[in-house]
């Protein structure tokens, strides 16, 4: 399984221009035997959050046409990052969502850990719904978002649910790069799955830099691909599923778990 990792800069408070940067991407890649496409979190918007109301989308709509289109086009699946989402009660949500390569939206999952550092929980409500496991290519993946990336009772719980691939979209800034890379390697290594990730790299207007730096991480924790700090790329990397279960089977975390023993889950 081939996955690209478009690693850009979000001009924060520009939809219009960031939609248009997605739409150049997807038309100057060579997307010939790729299967999953993603992006990365808030993409559209970036964290301009004081105005995110106004550059929310409402149940995804119209964006949701936009991504529905690239994939059917390019014949590609596409973990479409997250984007500002209001829901039915008004509620601004950061939802991230899967279409696959027909064209259909086949997963969303809104953040359920906001941000205190980043003022989040100030402009937007929390995800009240479990992360769940969904399928491309007869395979079982999830998708968490930035912050989640340091909980990790979530990925577990995903990967106990078969998840072999887990995406984390994110906006991850400079100033604790090392934390995501360490987290990165750690969610693999104790989970034995594949972590792509995505994030942004450049600054945005309030001076936040972003780490950039997406990683593909396999099973055993080594980077298999890697983007630069401050760089616009894509990264790519062909997936061994199958590998996943032969580290399982040497070294058996999941089933030298001693649940009965541990207080909290
Ligand atoms: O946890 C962190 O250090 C960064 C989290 C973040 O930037 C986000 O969730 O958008």
């Amino acid at each position: 399984m081939n996955i690209k990792s478009f690693q850009f800069k979000v001009i924060d408070g520009d939809v219009k221009k960031n939609i248009s940067k997605i739409k150049e991407l997807f038309n100057d890649t060579d997307l010939s035997g790729t299967d999953v496409v993603v992006l990365p979190e808030m993409w559209t918007s970036g964290y301009d959050l004081e105005n995110i109301r106004q550059h929310a989308e409402h149940n995804l709509y119209p964006i949701l046409d936009v991504i529905k289109k690239l994939a059917a086009e390019n014949n590609v699946n596409i973990i479409a990052g997250s984007v500002p989402n209001i829901k039915k009660d008004e509620e601004v949500l950061n939802t991230a969502f899967v279409v696959d390569r027909k064209g259909s939206l086949v997963h969303e999952y809104s953040k359920i850990h906001l941000v205190p550092m980043l003022n989040e929980p100030e402009y937007l409500s929390a995800g009240e719904e479990r992360a769940e496991v969904f399928e491309l290519e007869s395979e079982k993946m999830g998708v968490l978002i930035c912050y989640d990336l340091r909980f990790p009772e979530l990925f577990r719980d995903l990967a106990l649910t078969g998840a072999k691939v887990i995406f984390v979209v994110a906006e991850w800034p400079a100033e604790r790069s090392d934390h995501w890379l360490t987290l990165l390697k750690a969610r693999a290594i104790e989970n034995q799955c594949y972590i792509v990730s995505c994030n942004t790299s450049g600054s945005q207007s309030d001076g936040t830099t972003f780490a950039g730096k997406s990683l593909i991480v396999d099973p055993f924790g080594v980077i298999i691909s890697e983007a630069g700090h401050d760089t616009e790329e894509n990264i790519s990397a062909d997936l061994d599923l199958p590998y996943i279960d032969r580290i399982r089977r040497d070294i058996p975390i999941f089933s030298s778990r001693r649940t009965e023993l541990y207080r909290h889950l």
